[in-house]
């Protein structure tokens, strides 16, 4: 899947979720939970649809705060895989 344009990207960023931003050429959003067990449970929902997409996140977890970042590691950059996932993950981190 082709890389973006800088213009592509600003435009679909502007339609995914609040939240979301473009950092060191990737998509990111810090996401806050109750405790680790919620920032753990999260990642656990993430798991098997990354896993079906055969598109992962890049994931730092700091106790209750989750930091998704969304870059296409093959194409070097970021891709419409990528907004895909934002929009999946992002709806996954509203389950309680
Ligand atoms: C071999 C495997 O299919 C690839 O490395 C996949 C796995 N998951 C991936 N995830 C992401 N975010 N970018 C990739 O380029 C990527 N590639």
């Amino acid at each position: 899947m082709a890389k973006l344009s800088e213009q592509e990207i600003k435009e679909m960023v502007r339609q995914l979720p609040e939240g979301w931003e473009v950092r060191d050429q990737k998509l990111r959003k810090e996401f806050i939970f109750n405790d680790f067990k919620g920032s753990v449970d999260f990642l656990k929902r993430i798991q098997p649809v990354a896993d079906s997409m055969n598109h992962h996140p890049d994931v730092c977890i700091y106790y209750s705060k989750v930091i998704i970042e969304l870059t296409t590691h093959d194409e070097g950059g970021i891709t419409k895989m990528d907004f895909d996932l934002a929009m999946k993950i992002d709806s996954l981190s509203k389950v309680s």
